[in-house]
């Protein structure tokens, strides 16, 4: 930190770099780098190295600082079912995952599991790539509209798991959630200071437009939460037609079913101010206090549930300009002759809304040096009332409510309908400065393609694809007035098929020496339904098998585009092929499955360890500590495992685990033995070595340690990150 500090402070930064006092546990830290010198001088890199010497193995994300305020409000636990509605690139779902797994010891996964969902494709994939990072088996990647994200309800008239040949252990009726994040595509004008362009682009227009969305996603996401459960809605914008006219809105529709928690004290030490009771509504150039001042051609695009009443006034006067001629108010002069006829704002007698939405929370630029935020936590206490109006014409809106008392569900298995079309009526287009922006802003993935996953919607691999899948989206199926969906490169995606095949699996457990606490059966997915072609296996957890199996119980309506750990990979190499076991252990799925591997597993002193990492393949023969050799030549053909031994020394078996082991893939052959692993992890192993031994040795490294700048040498010397005799089998 002190190295991290002086240079700052010869970058001629005022700050430096500090914890937020906000964030629990100093996880987050405020730097006022732009991302360039952020690269320029490698802050993040010697962060990370920081981390390392600590010992501390975690990843780094460069984000907005008010944007990780939502998840803190959501009070999420380790067995929580968690909906992320509108998660792309994925930054909050980040921090989701990691407290689901933050209490989690090595090879134990959590109860719980999120749900990320999105609508565009291409946004999906980059919060899949993101998301790889974390290693998680508790994650389902969704792309669907969030307001008609599916109930998956089971009933009769579904065939059932069991028809397909898939047992059910799971008693789950409904896809219902403990929390869930309702981070909405919003006008995004509280990211002004670091996304100065959108002065440039903003009006009005953007946030009236996308207000009935808001409210239609919000209450999509409490129909999909339990009784008892919470939601936080949030955006980056500082408009109250975004914010507080949605939760007044939500309040309304919901009758009492959810409540505005008071979160003030939640999170101490971070500054916000209340929500607005009263505000206007700006549209074409005028101020609007109440609905009733909506000049009639506009009650399309301006609703009643913008303004803080709430209230239609359908009997009011319609407001025409005086002069008896129709204006053009889309014209200059026009707009003047009608903000002559509107008085001012300040002329306009205000609404002020009856509920608590002082409780909602503002986060704005000028009181912590942040960008602007909104969030409002609502808590659900009971079923939601029967929504009767299915689809609700914008006209019909503005009618008086029917003011019959809502009947309350009887049983929350019930699907609560709330199915309401998208009015997008201004015809504005869905900016999400916010996202976009985010995007870039995770520095780990700035500029880097994002890889094709085998169980992504990016790339069909037509290798393992068979059934084509109905990709068509809701929006465009319905013929709505505008598309929503945002397809990009769309090609559609594989189904996610169970992995049963017994002799496989047996196979894998024989060879590996896999536990039997360690549960593969039924745990186990795939994208091809004929196991002899399976390249890749995923690993699941418990919750999301159950989430599957529900999935597969209602007829597949989740879109998914992304399941699952990438656990084993099946040998593609001639060598491979001679091997008795034909899949590997993938490096992403290893610290999962490390703790109950029994055989094909050795540990290896310092030195050894590190000649693999440098060398890449080492004969038996050349080994430092010839007993490690010896072993390793009597390691059955194929993939191993090699864990560095505590205190540097070799050691036998058992092997024990705990969050600080490193190990890596291998490949034992006829006469040596070779890494699995790419080149860049290497070298952060490697770092990561030098690391420990200063920390041992509590002095610099031996004089005759090879340092990392030599090993990159020599890495660039080669000009190859593989052994020659395992192209394929190295794990990319
Ligand atoms: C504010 S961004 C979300 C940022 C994200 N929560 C994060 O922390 O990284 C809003 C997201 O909503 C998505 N979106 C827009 N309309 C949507 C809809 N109808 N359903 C689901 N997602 C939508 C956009 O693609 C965008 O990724």
């Amino acid at each position: 930190m002190k190295s991290l500090q002086t240079e700052v402070i010869e970058e001629g930064e005022v700050e430096p770099i500090r914890p937020l006092p906000w964030y629990p546990n100093n996880l987050a830290w405020h730097s006022n780098f732009s991302r360039m010198q952020l690269r320029k001088n490698q802050t993040l890199e010697r962060f990370h190295k920081f981390l390392k010497l600590e010992n501390e193995i975690g990843n780094i994300t460069r984000q907005e600082a008010v944007s990780m305020v939502p998840p803190l409000f959501l009070d999420v636990q380790p067995d929580h079912f968690v909906l992320d509605m509108c998660a792309a690139p994925g930054s909050k779902t980040f921090q989701l995952l990691e407290i689901i797994h933050q209490s989690t010891n090595p090879g134990a996964l959590p109860n719980g599991m999120v749900i990320a969902n999105d609508l565009d494709v291409q946004r999906c994939n980059l919060l899949i790539h993101q998301t790889k990072r974390m290693c998680t088996a508790n994650l389902i990647v969704t792309n669907h509209e969030a307001q008609h994200f599916p109930g998956c309800r089971a009933n009769k008239n579904f065939s059932s798991a069991s028809d397909k040949g898939i047992e059910s252990e799971s008693n789950m009726g409904q896809l219902l959630f403990d929390r869930v994040l309702c981070d909405v595509p919003c006008s995004g004008d509280g990211t002004l200071r670091k996304a100065p362009d959108i002065w440039r682009k903003w009006n009005v227009g953007l946030g009236n437009g996308l207000h009935s969305l808001q409210v239609q996603i919000a209450m999509r996401g409490i129909s999909l939460l339990k009784v008892g459960g919470r939601i936080v809605y949030s955006t980056c914008s500082m408009n109250p037609v975004e914010n507080e006219a949605v939760v007044a809105e939500i309040l309304r529709k919901c009758e009492g079913s959810v409540e505005l928690v008071d979160v003030s004290n939640e999170v101490p030490q971070l500054i916000h101010r209340p929500g607005l009771r009263k505000w206007k509504v700006r549209d074409k150039g005028i101020w609007l206090a109440s609905h009733k001042h909506v000049r009639k051609f506009r009650r399309i695009g301006i609703v009643p549930s913008m303004f803080p009443s709430g209230s239609s006034h359908m009997d009011a006067t319609d407001i025409e300009p005086k002069h008896g001629n129709v204006t053009d108010v889309n014209s200059d002069e026009g707009l003047q002759q009608v903000e002559d006829v509107l008085t001012s704002a300040d002329d306009l007698e205000e609404e002020v809304s009856d509920l608590p939405l002082e409780r909602c929370m503002r986060l704005v630029p000028h009181d912590q040096n942040s960008g602007a935020f909104f969030i409002a936590v609502l808590q659900k206490v009971s079923p939601l009332p029967v929504v009767q109006e299915k689809h609700i014409n914008p006209e019909e809106k503005m009618l008086p409510r029917n003011d019959d008392p809502p009947k309350k569900l009887q049983n929350q298995d019930t699907e609560e309908v709330n199915g309401m079309e998208v009015d997008l009526a201004d015809g504005t287009d869905e900016k999400d400065p916010e996202g976009s922006l985010e995007a870039n802003s995770i520095d780990n993935e700035d500029g880097a393609a994002v890889e094709p996953d085998p169980l992504t919607c990016e790339k069909v691999d037509s290798e393992e694809t068979e059934v084509p899948v109905n990709t068509e989206t809701k929006s465009e199926r319905t013929g709505g007035k505008r598309k929503l969906q945002i397809q990009g490169k769309w090609k559609g995606i594989d189904p996610v098929i169970f992995f049963n095949d017994e002799t496989i699996i047996n196979s894998i457990k024989t060879f590996y020496g896999i536990d039997d606490s360690f549960q593969l059966s039924g745990q186990l997915v795939s994208r091809n339904g004929d196991t002899n072609r399976v390249k890749r296996i995923y690993y699941v957890s418990k919750s999301v098998k159950d989430a599957l199996d529900l999935n597969f119980r209602v007829g597949q309506q989740l879109k998914i585009t992304s399941v699952g750990l990438k656990m084993f990979e099946r040998q593609t190499s001639r060598e491979g092929n001679s091997a008795p076991c034909s899949f590997r252990i993938s490096s992403e799925g290893l610290p999962v499955i490390l703790p109950y591997i029994t055989k094909q597993i050795l540990y290896a002193s310092l030195v050894d360890f590190k000649h693999l990492l440098q060398y890449k393949t080492i004969k038996f023969a050349d080994f430092v500590d010839a007993e490690f050799g010896e072993k390793a030549s009597k390691l059955m053909m194929g993939c191993c495992v090699i864990v560095l031994s505590k205190g540097g020394e070799a050691l036998s078996n058992p092997i024990q685990i705990d969050a600080s082991t490193i190990a890596i893939g291998c490949w034992k052959g006829r006469a040596s033995l070779s890494v699995m692993v790419t080149a860049i992890d290497c070298q952060e192993l490697l770092e990561r070595l030098l690391m420990r031994l200063e920390i041992e040795k509590g002095d610099l490294v031996q004089e005759n340690a090879l340092g990392t700048d030599e090993v990159q040498e020599e890495m660039n010397d080669n000009g190859k990150e593989e052994p020659e005799s395992l192209e394929v089998a190295v794990n990319t």
